[in-house]
């Protein structure tokens, strides 16, 4: 009968003014070839991700991806998961707690961080949800890619949206669609790459490799590519590392199609014979590690490294749950949110409560109040 969500019943002064929706890609509940399924079907039928006409990709994706990926990918999945769940869970759950400390801390006043995945559980829908029952009226969606690209951002907005159209009180919206050359990020990556050196020196190159994306999102106008590369440079200049020792690729393809070049597999595996004998890698673009850091490059591109010929190579975590990255994503929120009315309880104080307004109604319609 309503078409639209309304607004729960509160108390009004103590409620969160401001809600803050943290999300991520998302993950398989676990490592099996059943719940793979599930997570890359919804994953693989994003029309922001997969940009192929619908009904040839629905073929593909159901004739030949879903009978043979699931199994590959939770072989891949069994090789990482923890007792914890999926790293990406477990370090995005640590996440939201230590960002909701920082806001509180740095707001002096309530506000929420809600967890949510684009894919899987928690849902966008049940993030917002959680937001909606506790009466904020500002909300600012942060969606933990650095770097912009349709696949991800865009994809987050998307969702997002499709659940904002059923409310019936929309609040204040601001979303954040990038961060790949804010200060406070590429300081706290580069302290991170320093603490390495500090613990074993440096190695002959420096590896920054990026998730991937068709090469034709680039062409039609994408800009993750430039602000790969723009990250990149940012980091090499705060480390003042010279140009011979640094490098771009990009991991992680996938299908058939050409991607972002260099692909960093083949940059690994050609490293050794260019003299090239260690190797730092670190992973700019994932925000937490997950699947594609502790997987493909910590397992998978190490192998190859070390058979073309390598001696050292090493992986630099993402930045997780750092301090650092805490206490920058909540300068990046507080930033976000200038010029929003301060948190004051008594912000949208209604000067009828709802039960009164009700009992009026009530009474207007049985027409006893003139
Ligand atoms: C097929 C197209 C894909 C595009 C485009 C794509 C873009 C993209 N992805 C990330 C971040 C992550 N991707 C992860 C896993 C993953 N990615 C794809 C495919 C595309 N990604 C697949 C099929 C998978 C699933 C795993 C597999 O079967 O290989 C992850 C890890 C998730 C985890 O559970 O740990 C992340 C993170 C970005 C940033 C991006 C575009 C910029
Ligand atoms: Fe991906
Ligand atoms: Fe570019």
């Amino acid at each position: 009968m309503n078409r639209y969500i309304g607004q729960p019943d509160y108390v009004h002064g103590s409620e969160p003014r401001m809600g803050v929706l943290l999300t991520n890609l998302g993950t398989p509940n676990a490592p099996t070839t059943g719940a793979l399924r599930r997570y890359l079907k919804e994953f693989l039928s994003d029309p922001r991700v997969i940009e192929t006409p619908r009904l040839p990709w629905w073929f593909i994706l159901n004739g030949i991806i879903l009978n043979t990926r699931p199994q590959k990918s939770a072989r891949s999945y069994r090789k990482i998961w923890t007792e914890e769940g999926s790293p990406l869970m477990r370090i995005s759950l640590k996440q939201q707690q230590a960002l909701q400390r920082a806001l509180e801390e740095k707001f002096g006043g309530p506000v929420k961080v809600a967890l949510a995945m684009r894919y899987g559980d928690p849902s966008i829908r049940s993030g917002l949800e959680e937001l909606r029952s506790a009466g904020i009226r500002r909300l600012l969606v942060l969606p933990l890619y650095p770097q912009y690209s349709a696949a991800t951002n865009a994809s987050t907005f998307d969702a997002v949206s499709k659940v904002l159209q059923r409310w019936r009180w929309l609040p204040d919206f601001r979303f954040i669609s990038h961060y790949h050359d804010e200060p406070g990020y590429i300081d706290a990556l580069a302290q991170r790459i320093r603490a390495h050196w500090d613990n074993e020196g440096r190695a002959d190159k420096l590896l920054f490799t990026f998730h991937g994306i068709p090469k034709h999102y680039f062409t039609a106008g994408d800009p993750y590519h430039c602000e790969c590369h723009a990250t990149a440079r940012l980091l090499a200049e705060k480390l003042g590392l010279p140009e011979s020792q640094w490098q771009v690729s990009f991991q992680s393809r996938f299908g058939p199609r050409e991607w972002l070049r260099p692909y960093t597999d083949e940059v690994l595996a050609a490293m050794p014979g260019q003299g090239v004998k260690s190797v730092q890698v670190v992973c700019p673009g994932f925000s937490a590690d997950c699947l594609e850091t502790l997987e493909e490059m910590n397992i998978q591109n190490r192998e190859l490294f070390m058979q073309a010929g390598g001696d050292r190579f090493t992986y630099i975590p993402a930045l997780n749950d750092q301090p650092a990255h805490i206490d920058f994503l909540a300068d990046l929120v507080a930033k976000h949110a200038q010029g929003w009315p301060e948190v004051r309880p008594d912000y949208d104080r209604e000067t009828v409560s709802r039960e009164q307004a009700n009992a009026r109604q009530r009474a207007l319609a049985m027409g006893s109040e003139r």
